[in-house]
């Protein structure tokens, strides 16, 4: 775990945990025996610590997170401890950082008198994300040596900084060129003793006259940010501290709020998003294709079809991250607003500084733009994001199928359609699969991922290995009209909108999911992704099932259908971008939403026309309704094998809907609140809107309800009633 070894009077300490070096309770007792060993041996002068592998630490062992016990425990070797003896150590003690060098990590090396690191290194405190904070007196220390304000912005954010800034904060002492431990080494050869100012506790923090001003601000911008959370609130308290208080107290501050986080709901909730997004990302259809033994294909040049909301936002994406993109648009004026789409989302981020003018320039040269289908047919990938309409999706596939070369993957931005009826239309549907974007598409995190039943692993792989390399959250299902994203997110829509239609305002029902931790309430985001959108997928639908929806529809087989939206889109409001929808913009794409009377009026004529009475619907009732609805539809999803685990579900709720990361996600928050209480609420809305079918309860639920224990998430599958594959 920690392996020591003597290079002349040099004792080196080779952190080994791999794949990060994560600071497990063996790894600590291994640095501490390793440290001992040294301080004990006359011949020794120096000690340097270095990572194995590709990092110096990524802090401490996440999985021996629940085990609070152990964390805080008295006995046995903590951070702590070993921090202790790092810093008190009379021989000098260096640490040699290269890869990341994160939470515990970051504290190991300030407990050391010395830091060193190569040019690529990055360092920080990204415990707030886990719902905690640097916990073994990262909190106090790191002010010590940067002062308040840098020391508050990097733990509050969790944002690590690279090495050449981390040299500018005086955080290293040293970038050094060539091979690190050698470099170490020599340094730590020419130190004997340990100067006072060496030892972080000895050290007043610097720069602090405006601490109470800073902590304020910071206090006000996080109240508004990131409303709910209260990692941040306690990383800036412990941070305080360090400036009101002297070293031994700042310490027992940061225990008591490091304690207060790591009990909480929230930390629990974090953690848990923490590993299920890395779980979703592990693709498993069978033994031969899973994401270890299949092969992807290079893209080293893409196609884009459509430049509009969504095809613009994808173009950025690929082009941001250097891949060459030929956009192909219907006609030239057309073709003309997509660049200018592009241009006003690259121009966003020179403003925002995430690039220079000349970068933008850059990007732009590897955008070629054209109105002729034909000059895709060398390219390695294309993503189609022409309207959703699957007649047009299949006419233009077929032609995609003639025109490029055999190996070129086709994706469809589709939203809901089925994967199998595109890739149908071609000659090569192993080389067809879905990649569903998020709006803004160049910002949301998540790529929903389609597999049809004759995509190849080879395909899959070269979609899953594309998102990481555009930075994109991956997660991959199995094609059905919707996936899982809008499955899921369709029956927590429909009954929000069956709440307005019985007595709630789209204003009052926003407010309490954003209360909730939503980033925006659905209506908010029906008007931002658009109500012709909405309207056209559910047109799409109605005409597949043979069905004319009319805006007098209130039942479509027997089930209740509320006809609001598809008045709101008779009106002509389409939402943010015509400057009204359910609410009403300050201009037509503008952000600044009102309450609309001519939207109430819509509402309440539309309840007088079918004889509704309106009536008060508690808090309870809205979140219990739209996050039941939601994760009923996702138990439905795992049995029916669109989805292969309840983390894949959660990883799209939170990085494709925004879902507050300190509830883990629908189905953790179902966890939470207990699946015995989800499943007998299911059974209760079922008994008084029986004409809504997803309120029939999916028996995977109903296994694990009625199971009578407390059924941990990982073995959520077991229940499902039909397996349907070996995806599990
Ligand atoms: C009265 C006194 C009593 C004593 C009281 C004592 C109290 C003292 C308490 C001290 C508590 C310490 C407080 C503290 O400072 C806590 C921390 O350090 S929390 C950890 C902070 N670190 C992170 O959040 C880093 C997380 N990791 C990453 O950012 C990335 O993983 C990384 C950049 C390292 C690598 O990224 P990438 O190459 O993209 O690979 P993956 O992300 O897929 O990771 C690969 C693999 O590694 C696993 N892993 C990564 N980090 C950790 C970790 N910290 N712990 C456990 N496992 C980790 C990850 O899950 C992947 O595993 P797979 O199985 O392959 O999916
Ligand atoms: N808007 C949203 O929030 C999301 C939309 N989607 C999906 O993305 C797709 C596109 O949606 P939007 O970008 O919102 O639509 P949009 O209406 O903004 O853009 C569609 C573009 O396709 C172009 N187009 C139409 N036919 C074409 C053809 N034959 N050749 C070339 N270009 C053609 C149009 O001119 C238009 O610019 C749809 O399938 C939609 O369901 C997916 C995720 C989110």
């Amino acid at each position: 775990m920690a392996e020591y070894k003597e290079i002349d009077s040099v004792a080196v300490i080779e952190l080994k945990n791999p794949p990060a070096n994560a600071l497990s309770k063996a790894l600590v007792t291994g640095l501490n025996n390793g440290v001992k060993r040294a301080i004990d041996n006359p011949r020794i002068k120096s000690i340097v610590l270095i990572g194995n592998g590709q990092h110096f630490s990524a802090g401490a062992d996440i999985t021996e997170f629940p085990r609070v016990a152990d964390v805080t425990s008295k006995q046995g070797v903590s951070l702590l401890t070993v921090g202790d003896v790092i810093e008190s150590c009379n021989k000098p003690v260096v640490s040699a950082i290269h890869g990341v060098c994160f939470g515990g990590g970051l504290e190991i090396a300030l407990f050391s008198h010395y830091r060193l690191a190569v040019q690529s290194a990055k360092l920080g405190f990204p415990e707030v994300s886990l719902g905690i904070l640097p916990g073994a007196n990262g909190t106090q220390r790191l002010p010590r040596v940067v002062g308040f304000e840098v020391a508050m912005d990097m733990i509050v954010s969790g944002k690590p900084v690279s090495a050449p800034q981390a040299l500018q904060y005086g955080i290293l002492d040293k970038i050094v060129d060539g091979d690190l431990l050698t470099a170490a080494v020599q340094f730590a050869k020419t130190l004997n003793t340990v100067p006072h100012d060496r030892r972080l506790k000895n050290v007043p923090v610097p720069n602090s006259e405006n601490a109470n001003k800073h902590f304020e601000e910071k206090l006000a911008k996080i109240k508004q940010k990131q409303r709910g959370y209260i990692a941040p609130i306690n990383c800036l308290k412990a941070v305080k501290a360090s400036v009101d208080l002297p070293y031994s107290e700042g310490v027992t501050k940061e225990f008591q709020l490091f304690m207060e986080l790591m009990s909480s709901a929230q930390a629990r909730g974090q953690q848990y998003s923490f590993f299920s997004e890395r779980a979703a990302t592990k693709w498993y259809l069978s033994a031969s294709k899973n994401y270890k033994v299949s092969k992807d294909i290079p893209v080293k040049t893409a196609g884009v079809i459509g430049a509009g909301t969504m095809g613009s936002g994808i173009a950025v994406s690929l082009l941001t991250s250097g891949i060459p993109v030929i956009l192909v648009e219907q006609d030239s004026k057309n073709l003309e607003r997509g660049i200018e789409l592009i241009k006003s989302i690259l121009q966003g981020g020179v403003k925002l500084k995430r690039m220079t003018q000349s970068q933008m320039n850059q990007i732009l040269q590897i955008l070629q733009p054209t109105t002729k289908i034909e000059d895709l047919q060398s390219v390695d990938l294309i993503i189609e994001a022409v309207f959703e309409n699957l007649k047009l999706k299949q006419e233009l596939f077929s032609k995609l199928d003639k025109i490029c070369k055999r190996d070129t993957v086709l994706c469809s931005n589709t939203s809901t359609l089925d994967i199998d009826k595109i890739a149908k239309s071609t000659s090569r549907p192993e080389k067809v699969v879905g990649t569903h974007f998020f709006a803004p598409a160049h910002i949301m995190p998540l790529l929903e991922n389609v597999y049809g039943n004759h995509t190849s692993a080879e395909t899959i792989a070269t979609v899953m290995k594309l998102s990481k390399k555009i930075r994109k959250i991956p997660v991959l299902v199995k094609t059905c009209h919707g996936f899982v994203a809008n499955r899921t997110f369709f029956e927590y829509s429909q009954e929000l909108r069956f709440v307005v239609e019985e007595g709630l305002l789209p204003n009052e029902v926003d407010d309490i999911l954003e209360d909730f931790g939503m980033p925006m309430g659905v209506f908010k985001v029906n008007d931002l992704s658009g109500i012709d959108v909405g309207w056209r997928i559910r047109q799409e639908q109605a005409i597949a099932n043979g069905f004319n929806l009319t805006t007098n529809t209130r039942y479509i087989n027997g089930e209740r259908y509320c006809a609001i939206a598809d008045k709101i889109f008779q009106a002509g409001r389409y939402g943010r971008k015509t400057g009204k929808g359910w609410y009403q913009y300050d201009k037509p794409g503008g952000r600044v939403a009102m309450v609309d009377p001519n939207v109430n009026n819509i509402i309440l004529n539309h309840c007088k026309e079918l004889g509704l009475t309106r009536r008060k619907i508690s808090t309870q009732e809205v979140i219990e309704r739209c996050m039941f609805a939601a994760i009923n539809e996702g138990f439905r999803c795992l049995e029916d094998g669109i989805a292969s685990k309840p983390e894949e579900i959660d990883t799209i709720w939170l990085h494709g809907f925004g879902f507050p990361r300190y509830r883990g996600g629908p189905m953790f928050y179902a966890s939470q609140v207990g699946l015995r209480k989800v499943y007998e609420r299911i059974k209760y809305y079922q008994k008084h809107f029986p004409e809504t079918s997803h309120w029939i309860a999916s028996e995977m639920l109903q296994r694990i309800a009625e199971s009578g224990r407390n059924v941990p998430i990982s073995e959520w599958t077991k229940f499902n009633p039909t397996p349907t594959s070996s995806r599990l």
